[in-house]
């Protein structure tokens, strides 16, 4: 990656701003390491969440570093939507004095790679602003810092032509070792014979270039006797037990480690920022998991709803590849919301695993239950609300206990290793040559205990690994029920997949919501559907509106084609449930008699549904409720897919088979009739399988060349004629 620097140009910025738009934590964590090694490097610098544009004052702002993710469907992640509302209204080119630089996050996995960062691109240059530094897109399909290392490597000298610098510490040669890294070095390469215990340092600093030499390949084989494979040592009753989260070691072969005579590529540790405190001494919550309350810091886009649950139904068969379940949640107050919306659910992490760790952090039964809060300046922004709360509120409710570590945690979990062949271990994963054995440790999803059990020495304080862990997230689900429906204000009704899987090593993994709703809605057998006896636990969710109009349309003659195969179908049951209520409500306004169903019909639009399944008999969700719309005419066509079964009449394997077949017909719908489609589902095989499928409608029975089909496309999904509603 070149920087567009001119080597001539004088930097006249007093300071850079450094922005991030960020979904899951991956930009903020991004931006802040920008934000913090800028500093190091003598920039004056801010860092804002993009949400926070108003902080600054745009017309004076010269150097701008934008760091942002893509969710959704290609859409800019929730903390910056307010920035894009008011970039849209923007008219002029009042930005001639930025000059800027644009860091994407995303994922080839998805059409709309890296959308947020190519948006904000084109729209800076229309407002006036001219980049100072090539744009870099990294993919989160092939590994992030394939991109994001040498981009932030090349910023500073592209930086240095545009900030003043004081002093101008990126001129200075740097030393490439810290007192304390030294120290390992020296022991990595033998002249400390004894690799025993070295003090954990929690203020190393290292830059993303830095090199550790470990040139003597004798002594590295001397010190890596004993360390060449982490035997897989799961005992037998951990194996066995139901017990979630058993402690599991990750299985490495480091054997190779030794063929390496210097490790580079060793990412930045992220700074010490946050301290903890003392908090007021009331409230602190060392209550059983399930009766406890929701602790206040917990921040959500729309309000926070407290919702039981009400019914539960399994809705595949005991021998269906996947469980899943319709769970109906309750709650006090109406809330306003149209099918198509999707609800957030703030699960706590498994609580067994957030004892296990904080029992590893040697954090005590008193102290976890201690009433404490954060101090220090850059506090990650999902720990900010945290004014006073216990230890436990805050690994159960604030911090991702499960999702893969990123390279710099392994690195600082490195510094922490007080063990040397551990402490090496850490820094060959975390380093450019032990990429392969990273993807291995990767490809075992180890849960932060994994990490403390398999590295046993790291000695870690509380407040490091709370403010480098990402943030716990919430689930989102789309809503399966009406609001027109009984009680349609108080309830929502959703379905998923539970997630729990087995590693080829037999380790078990499950996800962080979905086990805990089915365990504490009894784990229901199938087809069992279960409203009396449910604890009354307390859920935390909220509304999610959908922001991309995937609602069904206000005129209600309008056909609409409905693509959404297991889990996808259902806001489509949403969808369903509306209609069979406004034709009910039509009928009864209308004094419509059972005779006059055509005049009925009329007033509604076609209803196509296609939906797809492994085995009509194991996983065909919600079968009765879609046979009972198709008998009652609310669905005018069902098509379902069945991809395990052999022979079935009129069907295919997917629903894009089934798209194919309907191909003329479903033309004479989108061109006579102007139907709407909607594709609910997997980002990746799915929806561009059905993708390619409407572009060879277009052009078999359209009569469109391919280009035109594809732009046609294009054009129908910004005229919201066209919605998807996807993930990963
Ligand atoms: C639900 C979901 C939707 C996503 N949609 C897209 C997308 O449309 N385009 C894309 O390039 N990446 C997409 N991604 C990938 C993210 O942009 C990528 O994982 C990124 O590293 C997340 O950064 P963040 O943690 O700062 O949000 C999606 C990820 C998720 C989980």
């Amino acid at each position: 990656m070149v920087p567009n620097k001119d080597e001539d140009s004088i930097p006249h910025a007093d300071h850079l701003t450094v922005f991030f738009a960020s979904q899951t934590g991956n930009a903020e964590s991004i931006s802040r390491n920008i934000y913090e090694q800028a500093q190091e490097r003598g920039f004056k610098a801010a860092h804002y969440v993009l949400n926070d544009f108003a902080k600054v004052d745009w017309d004076k702002e010269e150097c701008l570093v934008f760091v942002v993710s893509t969710t959704g469907d290609g859409d800019p992640p929730d903390n910056s939507t307010k920035f894009w509302r008011h970039l849209r209204k923007l008219k002029g080119v009042g930005l001639t004095k930025a000059k800027y630089a644009v860091l994407g996050l995303g994922d080839t996995n998805y059409d709309n790679f890296c959308q947020t960062a190519k948006r904000l691109d084109t729209r800076l240059q229309e407002l006036g602003a001219t980049p100072f530094y090539a744009r870099g897109l990294a993919d989160d399909a092939t590994g992030l810092e394939e991109t994001v290392d040498p981009w932030i490597k090349n910023l500073w000298p592209a930086l240095a032509h545009q900030v003043i610098c004081t002093p101008a510490v990126h001129d200075l040669p740097q030393p490439h070792l810290t007192p304390e890294e030294e120290k390992i070095v020296k022991s990595l390469i033998g002249k400390g014979t004894d690799p025993g215990q070295l003090p954990p340092s929690t203020s190393l600093k290292t830059s993303s270039e830095l090199e550790l030499n470990l040139n003597e390949k004798a002594d590295i084989n001397t010190l890596s006797s004993g360390m060449s494979t982490l035997s897989v040592s799961v005992p037998a009753k951990e194996k066995d037990s139901m017990a979630p989260f058993a402690k599991y070691r990750i299985v490495v072969d480091f054997s190779s480690m030794s063929n390496h005579s210097s490790l580079t590529g060793l990412p930045r540790v992220p700074n010490a920022n946050l301290k903890i405190t003392e908090g007021d001494s009331t409230t602190a919550s060392g209550s059983k998991a399930t009766s406890r309350p929701i602790p206040s810091f917990i921040q959500t886009p729309t309000p926070l709803i407290n919702a039981k649950i009400n019914s539960v139904q399994c809705l595949t068969a005991t021998d269906a590849l996947k469980r899943t379940l319709s769970v109906e949640f309750g709650f006090e107050d109406d809330v306003d919301y149209s099918p198509g919306d999707a609800f957030g659910i703030w699960a706590p992490n498994n609580e067994s695993l957030v004892r296990g760790v904080l029992e590893a952090l040697a954090v005590d039964e008193h102290d976890q239950n201690k009433n404490i809060k954060f101090e220090g300046e850059g506090i990650p922004s999902h720990l900010q609300p945290v004014k006073s709360a216990s230890l436990l509120e805050v690994f159960r409710y604030s911090v991702d206990l499960t999702s893969v570590p990123k390279k710099a945690n392994i690195r600082l979990y490195a510094d922490h290793a007080t063990d040397m062949t551990e402490k090496q271990q850490l820094m060959f994963l975390a380093s450019k040559q032990g990429s392969d054995q990273f993807n291995a440790f990767r490809a075992q999803t180890p849960t932060f205990l994994d990490i403390l059990h398999t590295f046993p020495s790291i000695k870690i304080p509380v407040a490091r690994v709370i403010e480098t862990l990402p943030p716990l997230q919430p689930r989102y689900y789309s809503i399966t029920s009406s609001p027109l429906a009984k009680n349609g204000h108080r309830r929502w009704s959703c379905a998923f997949n539970v997630v729990t899987y087995i590693l080829p090593e037999g380790v078990n993994r499950r996800g962080v919501c979905t086990p805990w709703l089915d365990e504490l809605a009894g784990l229901v057998p199938f087809g069992k559907a279960i409203s009396e006896g449910l604890e009354k636990t307390v859920i935390p969710i909220f509304l999610k509106p959908n922001e991309t109009k995937f609602n069904l349309p206000t005129d209600t003659t309008r056909p609409i084609i409905m693509i959404g195969p297991g889990t996808g179908v259902a806001p489509f049951m949403g969808f369903l449930e509306h209609r069979s209520e406004q034709r009910k409500i039509k009928k009864r306004l209308m004094n419509i008699g059972p005779r006059s169903q055509q005049q009925l019909d009329d007033l509604f639009g076609e209803m196509w549904l296609f939906f797809g399944c492994r085995h009509r008999e194991k996983d065909w969700l919600f079968k009765e409720q879609m046979e009972t719309y198709k008998e009652e005419g609310i669905l005018t066509e069902l098509h379902v897919a069945v991809s395990r079964e052999e022979n079935i009449p009129n069907s295919g394997k997917y629903v894009q088979d089934l798209i194919k077949k309907e191909s003329k017909r479903l033309w004479d719908l989108l061109d006579k009739k102007g139907a709407l489609i909607y594709v609910c589902g997997d980002a990746k095989g799915m929806a561009k399988g059905v993708h390619d499928e409407l572009i060879d409608i277009l052009v078999t029975n359209g009569g469109f060349e391919k280009t035109a089909a594809m732009l046609e496309l294009n054009k129908w999904a910004q005229e919201k004629r066209y919605l998807r509603d996807l993930w990963a």
